[in-house]
């Protein structure tokens, strides 16, 4: 069914009878909702909700564009109710808000007739919201009155004087992270207006092929995909549920973005002198990149200790590696030298893979730019520093620690790790990450420390830092 088609379905209703609403409008209203009403996740809660409803195909298509596109446009989409509704949005109820910013999304963004954005959600709101009805209908005509770049034109800060404040509203990200962006891109503007378009867009599936058990240049052959532009072992997908794959489900690859496998293989990449049979992964859940590492070490005869916190996600860490050489800890990585199976300087090589804000990977989580907010940052910054100085403690001397963040923020990648490894107070040396990861890779700055980004590499803004203990 075509938008158009869709909408012209609604306006044939029989007048009186109560709106059969498109079901895929309502699968994503019950998906918006259920984000704000239950925090929930959209990633998780779409999926059940289409399944339950039986929407599948272009329907699933469509709901899933627009719940994932509303939910990452909130801010301007708000920004230009608040002026068409003539008042502010956290004093419209939030059924009416809700079907409010779907009908926004559908008429500034996609590609459906006003009038059938119009009509629709104005079906919508006579089930979700039924007094609200007319106040609907006149709001979402005020929207069809000017097209986005007129809406943001005349809502968003003059870009001379607060360049920050545009950006911000234009491409609907809450201004302390694009400050935090721009101060991670050496203050470049223009770069991070390229960063925050991306960061609107879907990101596509990115296989691992497990080294060992299946080689990516067979492994895209096998699923109709193509090998990642950087690491050995990606696959990029086309598309489709990656679950039914026959090579997911035996266990010869898993779903990793490209960014994570490149930064957990440069780990095992750094020289080493000496033993380099012990490996552990002290943040492993739930097991990406220790299904990775676990597969090399099958290989180069090195055994790999995971460690996690929470119980479902060291479950996970135990499906990842099952098969390879590898042992499953569920317990705090900050005990290192105080459990008998973490020993202090214990190990050849160590990954942190430290609990972030995840401001690298808002493409994946629609709702999680408006979630987080700036005072996550000091109890996460106290534990990533905590679990760096435990990974110094269990390195040997001569041996390696990756420190890894899927976020930029400065705060959580350069002072974390100054910080971390002040307090441990073991000597350490910055090892140089660029010449870990394949060779020819552009946009890799100046080093010792690398930053992957989605605009430059199309993968998640993974940071590591390498540090050799020195004595
Ligand atoms: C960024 S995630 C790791 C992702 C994982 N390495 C992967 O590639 O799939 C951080 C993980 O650290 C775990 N974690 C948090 N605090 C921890 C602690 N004190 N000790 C061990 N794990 C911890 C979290 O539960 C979470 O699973």
């Amino acid at each position: 069914m075509t938008a158009h088609a869709r909408g012209g379905q609604q306006s044939r209703r029989p007048a009186g009878r109560r709106p059969a609403v498109d079901p895929a409008r309502f699968a994503a209203y019950e998906a918006v909702a259920a984000v704000h009403r239950d925090d929930a996740y959209a990633n998780l809660v779409l999926p059940s909700i289409l399944r339950e409803r039986d929407v599948r195909g272009r329907d699933a298509a469509f709901a899933t564009e627009l719940t994932y596109g509303a939910l990452r446009s909130l801010g301007t989409l708000d920004a230009v109710l608040a002026v068409a509704a003539g008042r502010e949005v956290e004093r419209i109820d939030p059924p009416a808000r809700d079907a409010l910013r779907l009908g926004a999304y559908q008429i500034l963004y996609m590609r459906v007739p006003a009038h059938a954005a119009v009509s629709s959600t104005v079906d919508l709101v006579r089930v979700v919201a039924p007094g609200a009805t007319g106040f609907a209908n006149a709001v979402l005509r005020e929207i069809t009155t000017r097209d986005l770049d007129t809406w943001v034109g005349e809502l968003a800060p003059d870009y001379e004087t607060d360049p920050v404040g545009n950006l911000a509203l234009a491409y609907s990200h809450p201004q302390w992270i694009v400050r935090a962006f721009q101060e991670a891109l050496g203050g470049d503007l223009d770069e991070t207006a390229r960063l925050l378009i991306e960061d609107n867009q879907a990101p596509g599936v990115h296989l691992c092929a497990r080294p060992g058990r299946v080689d990516a240049v067979e492994l895209a052959d096998e699923v109709g995909g193509a090998p990642g532009a950087f690491s050995p072992y990606t696959v990029y997908l086309p598309g489709g549920a990656p679950g039914d794959l026959a090579a997911i489900r035996d266990g010869r690859a898993h779903v990793q973005d490209e960014g994570s496998q490149l930064v957990a293989a440069a780990l095992v990449e750094a020289p080493v002198e000496g033993s380099d049979a012990r490996w552990l992964d002290l943040c492993a859940g739930p097991g990406g990149k220790a299904g990775l590492l676990a597969a090399i070490a099958a290989q180069r005869g090195a055994h790999l200790t995971a460690v996690e916190v929470t119980a479902h996600r060291a479950d996970l860490v135990s499906q990842a590696v099952r098969g390879f050489p590898a042992t499953v800890l569920h317990t705090d990585g900050r005990t290192v030298g105080r459990d008998a199976d973490l020993p202090e300087q214990g190990f050849d090589r160590v990954l942190v893979d430290a609990p972030c804000t995840g401001l690298g990977a808002l493409r994946r989580r629609p709702e999680a730019r408006w979630r987080r907010q700036p005072s996550d940052l000091p109890p996460l910054t106290r534990l990533q520093r905590e679990l760096l100085t435990a990974a110094l403690r269990a390195v040997r001397p001569g041996g390696v620690v990756g420190y890894v963040t899927c976020s930029p923020h400065t705060v959580e990648t350069h002072v974390s790790v100054t910080e971390g490894t002040r307090r441990a107070d073991i000597a350490v040396d910055f090892v140089d990450a660029r010449p870990l990861l394949p060779a020819g890779m552009p946009g890799l700055g100046t080093g010792p420390t690398v930053q992957l980004w989605p605009h430059r590499h199309g993968t998640d803004a993974m940071f590591l830092a390498v540090l050799r203990r020195t004595s």
